[in-house]
């Protein structure tokens, strides 16, 4: 019988504006475990972390380690108590080396000093103890997503944790740092460390976690042992109901050029070339994807097409208009729909109510307004259309945006942007932490506008599945540059996409003609 090395009993943590994020929620953790925590978005998983890694106070329930009770009183207890938390948005200082950054908070000192040589002595001891290949003298800046992610691994681990929280690790990882991950952490599993592995990807669940505890509406709806479930079992039981985790779609009817893009190139501030001769179109009707590790120019290309950063030099017409010099709001005039990757920075505004937010684009407009005053029966009556079209699990319209759960706010923005009757939709990382059936309802949105309404969208996403299942033509990107192009997504594989995605194929000029 495995041994138990961590309980949590009866949590129920109420948040102060009364929502009840958990409800006597009991789970348990074995030695040498992988254990997946999933739900929908706002089930209350990042709250029974936060409670367990000392983030929150609950209002009832227990912890106990190794079977004795333990209090966990704030972060730094919890380290102490050996367990580390791996968070989605990394916290690392680019300027810093590899080193400094795995000793952030357990310096090693002399004279008074800092000791950068015993610094890398122990990130070197820990890489090899953990087999992580990486250079403890590199800069982070220099430095790859999968290989900032070893960092935030090896920062915990450094800390002597045993318990290793990793929130949604493989959200902006390729498939082949996909691959490198899980075999690093079947390794730390081996070495008698447990991990606690929240994701929304169902078939990662199922290939390296041995137990899943699904929780819904805050309560835990049970443990499973994964080998007696599929995939479709776990989401239903998320979800509540059967979950299509393949899209159909019919071939595109092509309308007129939306987008034009030629020749666009676009210069850092420190004089980087991140976007290079950049060309291609998009048409009425059209879901273009485009894969890329990211770093390679995916950002770049959202940000100028959304009038956030110049660009060098090149053209952008979006329906006939150029929008060199244009500004956000100019360019949505032009047609621009737009789903950022940081949604909490430019999606939306965090102590604006849920209902602001959904109409902050439109409630100027003519049919939100009763002459000289805004019609507000009318903008309620479709917020609670939308909150429910969109799913978004909240108490209160009412309420500010910043107390949704991460999925919930994505799903805001998605709402206003899907019903802004623009022709041209950029999506980056629309689903980035939206669960199995929101992300669903997401993608086939984004297939059906095209179909039904002739919007062309622009979808730019590190969910390989993603673009493969939504994206009529697909673009792959490497080094600020198209690299390889594909008339029809469905007909390539995840593992050929990744080759062109990390450089170990590309594709001529010739080759890619008539695809851009
Ligand atoms: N500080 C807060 N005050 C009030 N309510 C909150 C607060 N933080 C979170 N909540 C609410 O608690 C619920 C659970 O949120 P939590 O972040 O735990 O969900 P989750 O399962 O991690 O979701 P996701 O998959 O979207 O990350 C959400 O409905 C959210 O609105």
């Amino acid at each position: 019988m495995a041994k138990e090395i961590l309980r949590m009993e009866d949590v129920t943590k109420i948040y102060d504006n009364g929502f009840v994020a958990n409800k006597n929620v009991t789970f348990w953790l074995h030695e040498s475990e992988i254990l997946a925590l999933v739900g929908e978005n706002g089930a209350g998983k990042t709250t029974l972390m936060k409670v367990l890694f000392g983030l929150e106070t609950p209002q009832t329930g227990k912890v106990y380690m190794d079977g004795k009770e333990v209090k966990i009183l704030n972060t730094l207890d919890a380290i102490e108590k050996g367990i580390g938390m791996v968070h989605q948005h990394f916290m690392l200082i680019p300027s810093l080396t590899v080193a400094e950054n795995v000793v952030l908070g357990v310096e090693p000192m002399k004279n008074g000093l800092f000791d950068f040589k015993k610094a890398v002595e122990m990130t070197e001891e820990v890489a090899k103890k953990y087999n992580f290949n990486i250079d403890p003298m590199a800069r982070v800046s220099d430095l790859s997503v999968g290989q900032m992610q070893k960092i935030e691994i090896m920062k915990v681990l450094i800390k002597g944790a045993k318990i290793i929280i990793m929130d949604e690790p493989t959200a902006v990882l390729t498939p082949q740092e996909t691959e490198e991950l899980f075999e690093q952490l079947i390794l730390l599993r081996n070495s008698g460390h447990s991990i606690i592995f929240i994701s929304h990807k169902l078939e990662e669940v199922k290939r390296i976690c041995t137990r899943v505890t699904v929780l819904r509406h805050g309560y835990c709806l049970g443990s499973y042992d994964l080998k007696d479930m599929s995939e479709a079992d776990i989401s239903r039981l998320m979800v509540g109901r059967d979950v299509v985790l393949k899209i159909e779609k019919e071939d595109p009817t092509v309308g007129k050029t939306v987008l034009k893009i030629r020749n666009l190139v676009k210069n850092s501030a420190s004089g980087k070339r991140v976007l290079d001769d950049v060309s291609f179109d998009i048409h009425e009707g059209e879901v273009i994807g485009i894969a890329g590790v990211e770093g390679n120019g995916q950002s770049a290309l959202s940000d100028v097409l959304a009038g956030m950063e110049s660009f060098s030099s090149g053209t952008v017409e979006l329906n006939g208009h150029d929008i060199k010099g244009k500004n956000v709001h100019e360019i949505r005039q032009m047609g621009l729909a737009y789903i950022p990757e940081d949604r909490m920075q430019y999606g939306c505004a965090g102590d604006m109510s849920i209902r602001d937010n959904i109409i902050a684009d439109r409630y100027f407009k003519k049919e939100y307004r009763n002459g000289l005053f805004i019609n507000h029966k009318h903008i309620d009556e479709i917020v609670d259309q939308y909150i429910k079209d969109f799913e978004i699990a909240c108490d209160d319209k009412r309420e500010p945006v910043r107390m949704l759960s991460g999925g919930n706010i994505q799903k805001v923005v998605v709402a206003r942007e899907f019903t802004s009757g623009s022709n041209f939709i950029l999506a980056n990382q629309p689903t980035r932490g939206i669960d199995v059936g929101a992300a669903e309802m997401i993608r086939k949105t984004i297939v059906k506008k095209s179909r039904e309404e002739g919007t062309a969208t622009l979808l730019i996403s590190a969910d390989l599945n993603e673009v493969l299942e939504c994206s009529d033509r697909l673009l792959v990107m490497r080094k600020g540059k198209v690299v390889a192009a594909f008339r029809k997504a469905n007909e390539v594989s995840e593992e050929e996409l990744g080759e062109y995605m990390l450089g170990l194929k590309t594709m001529t000029p010739e080759e890619m003609e008539g695809l851009l």
